[in-house]
């Protein structure tokens, strides 16, 4: 493979043993494996989708129909694969959500490339026609998006992202946390969902889920001879330990006279003494420490009526400076009365058999924490992903204020568009938008088939009904065509706008490769020894499932 012929000499440029495959194999490869990629995800699409069980090599087991959970659980190889996994994660850093439907959307384009490769299209023409059709398809969207950002549609949004994830029973009640948690930490319509803290414990039912105004720290306090709960808490952060340091050089003290080595100790003791009294002074009855705290130091914290934890996350310290407006502190001396942050309650719980610190009742905080529960650690691991998707959708809808129908309707409106739009283009670049086009219904099809309705009646009856209006989407449950928006499926126009731009993107670079070289050294375990699995050489079959 590594050798190009020249003659009757062979000419070698690259090490013995590359793999390489060249023009159309490599088209040919890369497109099968973002197909396959795209059709494993396939059948976890929308309310009525199935879900993955997934078992690692320690034997830990995920279920889920979360796309981008079941693409990174997955560990894929194959180069051409692996970008569509990473549309999947672009699409959960931006929105949050709609991760299956970039995969599926990005695979459909790849599919429909493959025919237009079997017409002699050139590559790069059908690249660019997706490009045209994706920035068409934007323009679109934007036609057909709702403004709207009033809590009820932000319920709908929140409600519509957890459906089928297992919060049936409890969607509404869960929809009404998320919203709240979301306008409470909105700054200047902004909202930075990393102030919004998830914290998972099984042993109870999703209807005990509550939104604490605060944070909740897994941790106990350090010393039980502390208060286990403080009311008007006056709350200290402190980002460096409370311990007398060691020295940095090996150092010997030769003592000569027990009375020395009493005075030795004691002057350690003050030390730490002095310590304490710094955080007594300052009027702090809770002290949250980032590093370790001495076992002198937890008993005289815990003399002094202090609430101290120990060894607490960083990021837990940024968001309870967020939820109660205490400034980290990294020297004591400086701690004063002003970098005193205040909560109506820090006490400590006991959580399905762990102890939690709670800093609740803070006045307006910018940081808040969603206890999730539910019965099992698989089921409790479920839920928080809705959570967190439904998180997303609705600070995306708080910032962007435009919300689309669900069920289907945008991808049928924009594929309709794009027809359209395709006759006005002269050029073979035609061909590669009316594929675009019909690349969208996948999104509906897949709806339908996974609903166990007639992918094809689907369809027709879904054109048919967008002659009348732009809202129409399947309606899974009831089985039928119906307005998604008086059904209250309702997305975020962020989610589509993302989902049909990186899934183009990918769809367009992957089409431009035309020759795959990989080197057997120590790249290859990391990306191409999928190659071989997944039919590397030409003639190859992926037996990727
Ligand atoms: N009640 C419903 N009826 C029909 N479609 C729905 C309903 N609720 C959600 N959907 C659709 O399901 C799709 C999202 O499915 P989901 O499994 O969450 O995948 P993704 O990872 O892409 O978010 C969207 O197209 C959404 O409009
Ligand atoms: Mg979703």
């Amino acid at each position: 493979m590594a050798q190009l012929g020249g003659g009757n000499q062979p000419i070698l440029i690259l090490p013995e043993g590359t793999n390489r495959l060249l023009g159309r194999d490599a088209q040919r490869m890369n497109i099968m494996a973002g197909k396959v990629l795209a059709e494993t995800v396939r059948t976890t699409l929308g309310p009525k989708g199935m879900d993955k069980m997934l078992v690692d090599s320690l034997g830990d087991i995920v279920v889920t129909n979360d796309g981008v959970t079941i693409l990174k659980e997955m560990d894929i190889e194959h180069p051409a694969a692996k970008m569509l996994v990473e549309v999947a994660k672009t699409q959960e850093d931006e929105v949050g959500d709609g991760t299956t439907t970039a995969v599926i959307i990005a695979g459909e384009l790849l599919k429909k490339a493959e025919g237009l490769l079997d017409q002699d299209i050139h590559p790069t023409v059908i690249a660019t026609g997706y490009r045209q059709a994706a920035e068409k398809a934007q323009e679109i969207l934007n036609v057909i998006s709702i403004d709207a950002d009033d809590r009820d549609t932000l319920l709908k949004v929140a409600m519509t992202a957890m459906t089928g994830k297992g919060t049936e029973k409890a969607r509404k009640p869960l929809a009404e946390l998320i919203v709240s948690a979301v306008k409470q930490v909105e700054e200047d319509g902004e909202v930075d969902i990393d102030h919004i803290k998830i914290e998972k414990k099984d042993g109870a039912v999703v209807d005990d889920s509550s939104l604490v105004q605060g944070v909740i720290i897994d941790k106990e306090r350090v010393h039980p001879g502390m208060p286990s709960k403080i009311e008007d808490a006056k709350i200290a952060l402190l980002n460096s330990a409370i311990e007398v340091k060691e020295t940095e050089v090996d150092a010997e003290i030769r003592i000569t006279d027990p009375a020395q080595m009493q005075a030795f100790i004691e002057q350690e003791e003050q030390m730490i003494r002095d310590m304490i009294y710094k955080v007594e002074d300052s009027g702090a009855n809770v002290l949250f420490c980032q590093k370790g705290i001495d076992d002198l130091a937890q008993h005289y914290l815990a003399k002094a009526g202090i609430l101290a934890v120990r060894r607490v996350k960083k990021s837990d310290m940024e968001k309870l400076a967020k939820a109660t407006g205490a400034k980290v502190v990294s020297n004591l001396e400086d701690l004063s009365f002003n970098d005193l942050g205040q909560a109506g309650k820090v006490v400590e719980r006991k959580i399905s058999g762990d102890d939690m610190i709670f800093v609740e009742e803070c006045k307006d905080p910018k940081a808040v924490t969603l206890l999730v529960r539910g019965s099992t650690s698989h089921v409790v691991d479920e839920i928080e992903r809705a959570v967190d998707d439904a998180i997303g959708v609705v600070a995306s809808t708080v910032e962007d204020k435009k919300v689309v129908a669900g069920g289907g309707a945008p991808e049928i409106a924009i594929s309709k568009g794009l027809k359209e739009y395709a006759d006005s283009i002269s050029g073979r670049e035609q061909l590669a938008v009316s594929a675009f086009a019909e690349a969208l219904e996948i999104v509906p099809k897949t709806l339908a088939e996974n609903a166990g309705l007639d992918s094809i009646d689907a369809l027709v009856d879904l054109r048919a009904a967008h002659e009348k209006s732009l809202y129409m989407g399947l309606d899974v449950f009831k089985g039928e065509v119906a307005d998604m928006y008086r059904a209250g499926v309702v997305e975020p126009q962020r989610v589509k706008k993302q989902a049909m731009q990186s899934a183009a993107e990918a769809a367009e670079m992957i089409l431009r490769i035309d020759d795959v070289i990989a080197s057997t050294g120590a790249g290859r375990a990391e990306g191409m020894e999928g190659m071989e699995g997944m039919g590397g050489m030409p003639g190859g079959m992926p037996p990727m499932m």
